[in-house]
């Protein structure tokens, strides 16, 4: 019943958010979309053609926005796509499948007799995936009427960005709005070059011509677990090196620890509270020199590969950002108002080139509401509420606050967990590691936070973003009928023991 007039009260929003766009002169475009020439003036121009950047494009012409979108690298989908969250995961599952197919098949009753990597055929398959999705947005822009300029856009002014062509030329595209979608970086750590050879970013990682016999990480986060995971898999001894003194320091402790667990037990080693100190990659191989982060006796370690996987930072070379007097913070990150305005006013920025986290979906969240705010609707991202995955085995997913963050609010709180052990459908299938925890406030029995660790958690936590979009409480979900046999009844019975008792256990 609420959420149905939520739901009311959102599209008689919209259709007022309409009726003023139009009234304030977008609606003279609605009938007049088209393919714009470098000469005409777009209502919107969007550098960078990433997930913020793409999907504010095709958003805009959308709400009838004249459109045009600056992308450099020669094919849509930014790093998400083209290096990042697709190849990465259509490794991740590749080398699931061959992990599955060499330890645990035969406990299935399920015999193979010889099972094998073929790397070549495995990258061709991670590279059809991408080539598929990069030409598929191709497909949307031209359905959508968004006009697509490949090159490398400059702001020459708040309504005019240069872009330098593939042929060489130079182009002037204008715009009432310019969107900075540039996105991000690797970050790179003093006194280690990435050759993409033998040390490498997460770029190379995706694209190794064989089998590390040793891969050392640097940095136990979202890349380093995930990268790791891909070739500890295919039979990499992976060490992680990180300066912290545990892995993903964003996620639930408790989890944590499970996870960190469940890794060791594939294998993965750790080294935490460490630093690298050197790098020495003249021989065949490298030689990385590594101490306590809190100093002491120093130590080698010896690889075939270095992944870098340290964070990223904002990419906003060449952009023309300093001449324009556009804000940006230390980090180098684009400093925006809620309405993801810079302080140049026609000037707006989206993605990992502003503050927030680094996420696809953030950022295309954030493309989505930046052009809804242009075309004089009301936009909406609710930063608290961004699902953070890591997309190993088991996945871990997380939405809203962590124990830690709640207990700092000084909320009393009540804790419901419920393991996978006791999970119908996990144990049928033998994958049954991992654990739902959930975060409720004693009082009214808001859910705060949910942590989920399991097979498919990236799938399983959006039950749980939908709760807390809607402010539910633990018995909201426990009393919600849960299809038999699923993973999804642990949310379910973890909910019963947040607020009650659960019954499977
Ligand atoms: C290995 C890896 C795995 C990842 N996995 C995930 C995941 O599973 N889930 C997730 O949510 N996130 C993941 N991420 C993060 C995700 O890729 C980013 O958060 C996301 O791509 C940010 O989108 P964006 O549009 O802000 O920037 P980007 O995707 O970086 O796109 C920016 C684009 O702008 C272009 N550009 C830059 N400057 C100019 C210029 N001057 N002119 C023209 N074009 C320009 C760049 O070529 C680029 O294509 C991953 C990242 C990496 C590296
Ligand atoms: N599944 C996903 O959603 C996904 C996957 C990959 C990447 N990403 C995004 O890409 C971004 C970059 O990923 P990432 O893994 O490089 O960064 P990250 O921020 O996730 O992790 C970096 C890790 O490196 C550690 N570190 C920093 N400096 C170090 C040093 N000198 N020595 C050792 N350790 C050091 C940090 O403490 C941290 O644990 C992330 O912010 C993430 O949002 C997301």
């Amino acid at each position: 019943m609420a959420m149905a007039s939520v739901a009311r009260r959102r599209a008689s929003f919209a259709m007022l958010s309409v009726r003023g766009a139009l009234g304030s002169g977008y609606g003279v475009l609605w009938g007049s979309r088209g393919f714009a020439s470098g000469a005409e003036e777009n209502d919107v121009v969007v550098i960078g053609g990433g997930p913020g950047g793409y999907v504010a494009a095709i958003k805009a012409a959308q709400l009838g926005l004249k459109t045009t979108c600056i992308e450099k690298r020669g094919t849509l989908g930014g790093t998400c796509l083209n290096v990042g969250c697709i190849p990465s995961k259509a490794l991740l599952h590749s080398s699931h499948m061959y992990h599955e197919a060499k330890h645990s098949f035969a406990s299935h009753g399920v015999k193979i007799s010889q099972v094998e990597v073929d790397l070549p055929a495995m990258m061709a398959q991670k590279d059809k995936a991408v080539s598929n999705l990069t030409r598929g947005i191709e497909g949307l822009f031209k359905k959508n009427k968004v006009n697509y300029v490949k090159g490398f856009g400059k702001l020459l002014s708040p309504s005019e960005v240069s872009v330098d062509t593939p042929d060489g030329g130079t182009t002037v595209v204008t715009g009432k709005n310019i969107i900075i979608a540039t996105g991000s970086d690797v970050k790179s750590l003093p006194g280690i070059a990435i050759d993409e050879k033998k040390v490498v970013s997460s770029t190379g990682a995706l694209a190794l011509a064989e089998i590390p016999k040793k891969l050392v990480v640097i940095g136990a986060g979202y890349i380093g677990l995930e990268m790791g995971s891909v070739w500890g898999r295919l039979g990499s001894e992976v060490t992680v090196v990180e300066f912290a003194a545990d892995i993903v320091p964003s996620m639930d402790s408790e989890v944590r620890k499970l996870f960190q667990r469940a890794l060791e037990k594939q294998k993965m080693k750790f080294m935490l509270k460490t630093k690298v100190v050197g790098c020495d990659v003249t021989g065949p191989g490298v030689k990385l020199t590594v101490e306590p982060a809190a100093g002491g006796p120093a130590t080698t370690l010896e690889a075939d590969i270095v992944l870098v996987s340290a964070g990223r930072v904002p990419f906003t070379a060449g952009l023309g950002l300093e001449a324009l007097g556009v804000n940006m913070d230390k980090a180098g990150r684009i400093l925006v108002d809620e309405q993801f305005k810079t302080n140049v006013p026609s000037v707006h920025a989206i993605g990992d080139v502003i503050p927030g986290p680094m996420l696809a979906h953030k950022a295309e969240e954030d493309g989505v509401a930046c052009v809804e705010f242009i075309a004089g609707k009301h936009g909406h991202v609710d930063y608290a509420l961004v699902p953070g995955v890591v997309y190993t085995h088991p996945e871990v997913a997380s939405v809203g606050q962590t124990e830690d963050q709640v207990k700092a609010t000084g909320v009393a709180y009540r804790v419901g967990k419920f393991p996978f052990m006791a999970n119908s459908r996990a144990k049928a299938i033998d994958d049954a590691e991992g654990v739902v925890k959930i975060l409720a406030e004693k009082e009214t029995d808001k859910i705060l936070g949910v942590h989920i660790m399991s097979p498919n958690a990236g799938e399983l936590i959006h039950e749980a973003v939908i709760a807390l979009q809607y402010g539910a409480s633990s018995e909201d979900i426990a009393r919600t009928c849960h299809a038999h046999p699923t993973m999804s009844e642990a949310v379910k019975e973890a909910a019963m023991a947040t607020y009650d008792k659960p019954i499977h256990i």
